[in-house]
């Protein structure tokens, strides 16, 4: 079984502006000991999809389907066991360290805090935990006694990741973790995480907008468009041999190493992300694709079988019903298929 199974899940913020779908039957498993990126532009529902899974939706959001850890559903769980799962089972590195952090306590005491929240440890106890913790983040026990204004950006996101590996959690979800840092420091970082999921066996569900970081730090990708996962798979196939037009796209927007302006965005790509009010029918991708045919309007895309390990949405993978060399769109076949790739 794997410690994160992802089934069908559907994130719709009702506000004024009318309903907006943020994510829309995404189907993701994430095995211990495992590294999964999610890529996508700003907007795809990258950072919804993260806060679903630990139930941190702000109110007016609601979602359906599952998000099992270790086969529990945080979507249906009691609050007392939301509370344990969300140190001990999972915990999130958000972005901007600066800010997640209290200015007028000491390192040290934040990174005990949910030691002694969660654990029914002393707090002398709890501080030499956090001292340690420090130190397998690359920081002298000492730095426990600093305040956060003290610390480079690089040095409080590590902090960062000490606090979320407080509780031993058998997850980590790091969105846009490092994205705030220089290229050196986000390479030192991400190596850092890398090396704790491999120790600890951690699941690493790694969000960002840059997929040749996550293509260099994961061992599988999923690209996310309009609230949908478009393309599955291994990183490095699927950064360098993409199937989907969109991660095509994206992967170029990638090209060169020290070309910061162009990064992020998909070069040679027309248009925007669509209204999330107004998803257009078929591939919601279709009004942008460089390589469109005339049923991406009509053809309702989900993921389809792509080669070992791979699935794609797109009416050009080889086999997908109807396609040009095949008549038979939307049939009970092609569900079947897409359900098989999870
Ligand atoms: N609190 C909210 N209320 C209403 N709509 C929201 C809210 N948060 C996000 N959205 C909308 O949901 C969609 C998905 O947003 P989300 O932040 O999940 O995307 P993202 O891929 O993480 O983008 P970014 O990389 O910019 O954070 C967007 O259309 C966004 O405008």
């Amino acid at each position: 079984m794997s410690l994160l199974e992802i089934r069908d899940l559907a994130v719709t913020y009702h506000g004024s502006r009318g309903d907006i779908p943020a994510v829309r039957g995404v189907n993701l498993d994430l095995a211990a000991g495992e590294t999964l990126g999610i890529a996508g532009e700003s907007g795809c529902g990258k950072s919804t999809l993260a806060l679903a899974m630990l139930r941190l939706l702000p109110a007016g959001a609601t979602a359906d389907g599952q998000i099992l850890v270790d086969g529990d559903d945080v979507l249906g769980m009691s609050w007392g066991k939301l509370r344990a799962v969300r140190w001990a089972g999972a915990s999130i590195v958000f972005q901007g360290a600066m800010h997640a952090l209290n200015p007028v306590h000491r390192i040290g005491r934040q990174v005990a805090e949910p030691i002694l929240v969660h654990e029914n440890v002393g707090e002398a106890a709890a501080l030499r935990r956090a001292e340690d913790l420090l130190t397998q983040v690359g920081l002298p026990a000492w730095r426990a006694r600093s305040y956060p204004h003290e610390l480079s950006g690089g040095q409080r996101q590590r902090v960062m990741i000490a606090m979320a590996l407080a509780c031993s959690p058998r997850l980590v979800i790091a969105d846009e973790a490092t994205t705030a840092l220089d290229v050196m420091i986000q390479a030192q970082v991400l190596d850092l995480l890398g090396r704790l999921v491999a120790e600890r066996d951690i699941a690493l569900l790694m969000i960002s907008h840059d997929l040749s970081v996550l293509s260099a730090h994961c061992r599988r990708l999923a690209v996310m468009y309009a609230g949908k996962v478009v393309e599955l798979g291994p990183a490095g196939s699927v950064f360098t041999d993409p199937r989907h037009p969109y991660a095509g796209a994206l992967s170029s927007a990638f090209p060169t190493v020290g070309d910061p302006a162009s990064r992020g965005r998909p070069r040679g790509l027309g248009g925007d992300p669509p209204d999330p009010t107004d998803i257009p029918g078929g591939c919601p991708f279709h009004p942008r694709c460089p390589v469109v045919l005339p049923q991406c309007s009509s053809t309702p895309v989900e993921l389809w079988p792509a080669g070992p390990e791979r699935a794609a949405a797109c009416v050009r993978v080889e086999g997908y019903p109807g396609s040009a060399a095949d008549g038979t769109a939307g049939t009970d076949e092609a569900d079947d298929r897409s359900r098989s790739t999870r």
